[in-house]
């Protein structure tokens, strides 16, 4: 037998059951216009991160087979996309142009329905949603090797907005130039984060390289692709869209480097079903004086409330105060959470609620942990 009439009874069955997803999708589709025929009746928001994280749970939990838990979280967050843009297509603003990270991490959070508004600045990005001119907005707010992104930390000191939700991906930077080799390069464009996760990797081999700061790694991969005598460190999608050619891949000093993005948005969320799958980020300051930040954290130890992320940013007073962004299990309306916050606002000398959301599933990342089989 050959090939092709061997692989003809598989094939009618994928097509056979294929043709009983597409109906099924077509049924969630009605489903989920009426879901958007309800919200519009109440002005409630149409994106609800926290109910889209619940989806993914179930059914993760309900998968018995060969789908990994990758492929099925990635196929349901698509499914997802495209329902949700039958209530109403997100706009959601990120740090641009085409081709950045940050571009990449919309599309893995909101998948493929939604027009996505590419900003020169991080300080754009919250402007647009401020103003109305996006619904959502995506920053990269840390790096596994660099730390804190501190532009759009001193954004979430500034604005009136939410953060609804959050996600992190791997961070694979290319060198990239026009030819795909080094030959005459005489400097490399990349955003000061990136720059700063390929240090070592660029002393080591290229140290002679001038290193010039830009605005985001797709900016980079823009002006290397107009000049043979630059190079430009950035992504897979940076390299596609501007036409320019890997000389070297994967060259972050760290294999593990990721980066966490946030959601901003105008609307809170609701606290999830299951519980320790949600997070609170805060910015608090404290008066100037022995123990300050010793007391004011205290309560969160009184009530049991667990601290994942502490970190400072100058109060920009010139007297040395600072910002602590203090990130904490839980969701504000969570009974436990609440009382603790009440305590703990009463003890600082400022005190910021920026949002409860869903903690990231990590699987959104390239490794995957395998299949239940
Ligand atoms: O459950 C909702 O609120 C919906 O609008 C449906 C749905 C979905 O497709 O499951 C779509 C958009 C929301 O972000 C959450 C979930």
């Amino acid at each position: 037998m050959n090939i092709d009439e061997e692989l003809k009874p598989l094939r009618a069955q994928i097509d056979e059951i294929d043709a009983q997803i597409v109906e099924l999708l077509n049924r969630r589709a009605e489903v989920v216009k009426k879901v958007g025929a309800v919200k519009g009746s109440t002005n409630a928001p149409v994106y609800r991160p926290d109910r889209e994280a619940e989806v993914l749970r179930k059914v993760w939990a309900q998968s018995k087979g060969a789908m990994t838990e990758k492929g099925i979280s990635s196929i349901f967050k698509e499914i997802m996309s495209a329902c949700r843009a039958l209530e109403h297509k997100a706009r959601v603003a990120y740090l641009g142009p085409q081709g950045t990270f940050s571009e990449l991490a919309m599309l893995r959070q909101f998948g493929a329905g939604v027009d996505g508004i590419a900003c020169e600045r991080i300080d754009d990005v919250f402007h647009a949603v401020e103003a109305g001119s996006a619904d959502y907005g995506i920053v990269p707010i840390e790096n596994s090797t660099e730390g804190a992104v501190n532009r759009s930390m001193d954004c979430l000191q500034l604005t009136n907005l939410t953060i609804i939700a959050e996600t992190s991906i791997p961070i694979n930077h290319n060198l990239l130039t026009t030819s795909g080799c080094m030959d005459g390069v005489k400097r490399v464009y990349s955003h000061p984060q990136s720059l700063g996760q390929c240090v070592s990797w660029l002393n080591r081999h290229y140290p002679q390289l001038e290193r010039v700061p830009a605005a985001s790694n797709g900016e980079a991969a823009r002006l290397a692709s107009l000049d043979p005598e630059s190079a430009a460190i950035a992504g897979e999608a940076a390299a596609e869209h501007y036409g320019l050619k890997i000389a070297y891949p994967s060259i972050q000093d760290q294999s593990t480097n990721r980066t966490r993005f946030v959601v901003l948005g105008k609307e809170g969320t609701s606290p999830s079903k299951a519980p320790g799958k949600d997070k609170t980020s805060l910015i608090i300051s404290v008066p100037h004086k022995a123990g300050a930040l010793f007391q004011a954290l205290k309560p969160l130890y009184d009530h049991g409330v667990s601290m994942t992320r502490f970190e400072s940013r100058p109060a920009k007073r010139g007297s040395w105060e600072y910002f602590f962004y203090v990130d904490i299990e839980g969701h504000c309306d969570d009974p436990k959470v609440r009382s603790a916050l009440d305590d703990f606002r009463s003890s600082c000398a400022s005190f910021k609620n920026l949002g409860s959301y869903p903690i990231a599933n990590e699987e959104s990342g390239s490794e995957d942990k395998g299949t239940k089989l």
